[in-house]
């Protein structure tokens, strides 16, 4: 159930409260991606004094790797892995296309071989729905097609007609298998698709609506689409989702990028880019990325950063920077805790501008800022 707690008067931002099994989730939020069972190099205690509320998981590497047998006989996903905070898991289609192999997509579903042994196999609304019940995630997705940008408008309607015949499918799989509400019941979220074409996207939310889900994600975004048209997609969509359901925009985005989603009335994001760049040496800042490999921080003996987690208080840009030249975990680590502090409290900053009725100024500040480059 999701409690819309304040609106925001310069924009479509809104302040809201979503409660799942596992717990509230206060938004808007940021979910840090847990792909495999884990927020890569951290640990859950970690991602707890990080106040992290909501991780994601993924339905498509789970099942390949550890699989569903292993995973169900240990109860569930979050027993597994020693988190008992809320977990959203993704269906898998859009895993499927980006990672397996030899796909081909049928109205049953995709057959597809595994990006790990090639293995042949099958996923599809109905199996994506028992794969997240026996996950038991929080929030499962509904399994649909993300739309590849970019494409003709009769392929993005035959791409979107298809995921709402999916969406039925899973509707009548909730139905004759979840059938209870409430409580400890796991929420479906809808996924809106129709590329970047206004009458497709309306069409897809009105009819993914009607079938009647527990809050909606836009979908097909974050796909290699230029920025205004992402920006466009969720002017479009949100004001035809319900108020009183969560939004969610999958895979975004940049900070910036957030803010102005939170702006046009998404609640919710998950991004692997502040865990991701981290391996490879970039620390987020409130004035831009930072790749910390550049020889200009060889002798930076200041901290990463003046706001930043506990944990990586005391340490220097110059010492940082050797352990990631040399692949050590710790700076890894550093850079994966210190980015997650970045996203997760530019989402409680935005909370609380919401609440006080300074969100645009916030906007404007945050989006200001980034543009610069760090010294
Ligand atoms: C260095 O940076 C990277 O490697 C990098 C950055 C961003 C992404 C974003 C991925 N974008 C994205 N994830 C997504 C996941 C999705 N899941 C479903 N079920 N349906 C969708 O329609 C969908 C769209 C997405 N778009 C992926 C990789």
């Amino acid at each position: 159930m999701f409690e819309l707690l304040a609106t925001d008067p310069s924009s479509s931002a809104r302040r809201g409260r979503l409660t799942t099994p596992h717990g509230v989730i206060e938004t808007p939020i940021f979910m840090p991606v847990g792909t495999q069972a884990t927020v890569k190099a951290v640990h859950p205690q970690e991602l707890r004094s990080l106040d992290a509320q909501i991780i994601l998981g993924n339905t498509y590497h789970l099942w390949v790797r550890p699989g569903t047998e292993i995973i169900g006989a240990a109860g569930g996903l979050h027993k597994f892995m020693n988190w008992d905070r809320p977990i959203l898991t993704d269906s898998g289609g859009f895993q499927v296309f980006s990672l397996a192999k030899l796909r081909k997509l049928k109205e049953e579903g995709c057959y597809f071989n595994n990006h790990v042994d090639g293995t042949p196999m099958f996923l599809g609304p109905e199996t994506a729905m028992e794969i997240q019940a026996t996950l038991g995630s929080d929030i499962a997705m509904l399994f649909d097609e993300c739309t590849p940008w970019p494409c003709k408008h009769e392929d993005a309607r035959s791409s979107m007609e298809l995921t709402l015949r999916w969406a039925r499918r899973c509707r009548d799989w909730i139905d004759k298998h979840q059938p209870q509400t409430g409580g400890g019941a796991q929420l479906h979220f809808g996924i809106v698709q129709g590329s970047t074409f206004e009458d497709l996207r309306q069409r897809c939310a009105r009819e993914m609506v009607a079938m009647g889900f527990s809050g909606y994600a836009i979908g097909g975004l974050s796909v290699g689409e230029p920025e205004e048209d992402m920006m466009r997609i969720a002017e479009w969509t949100c004001p035809l989702l319900p108020q009183n359901q969560a939004r969610y925009a999958m895979g975004l985005g940049t900070p910036p990028q957030i803010v102005e989603l939170i702006a046009r009335g998404i609640d919710m994001f998950d991004c692997v880019l502040p865990t991701r760049l981290a391996r490879n040496g970039t620390a987020y800042t409130h004035d831009g990325p930072m790749n910390l490999r550049n020889n200009k921080f060889a002798k930076d003996f200041r901290p990463l950063s003046e706001d930043t987690h506990p944990l990586c208080q005391g340490f220097s840009r110059a010492y940082i920077r050797h352990l990631i030249n040399t692949q050590e975990v710790l700076g890894l680590r550093l850079i994966s805790l210190h980015n997650l502090h970045f996203y997760l409290s530019l989402a409680s900053r935005a909370r609380l501008a919401i609440e006080q009725g300074c969100f645009a100024e916030f906007r404007a500040e945050v989006v200001a800022r980034y543009q610069n480059r760090p010294e």
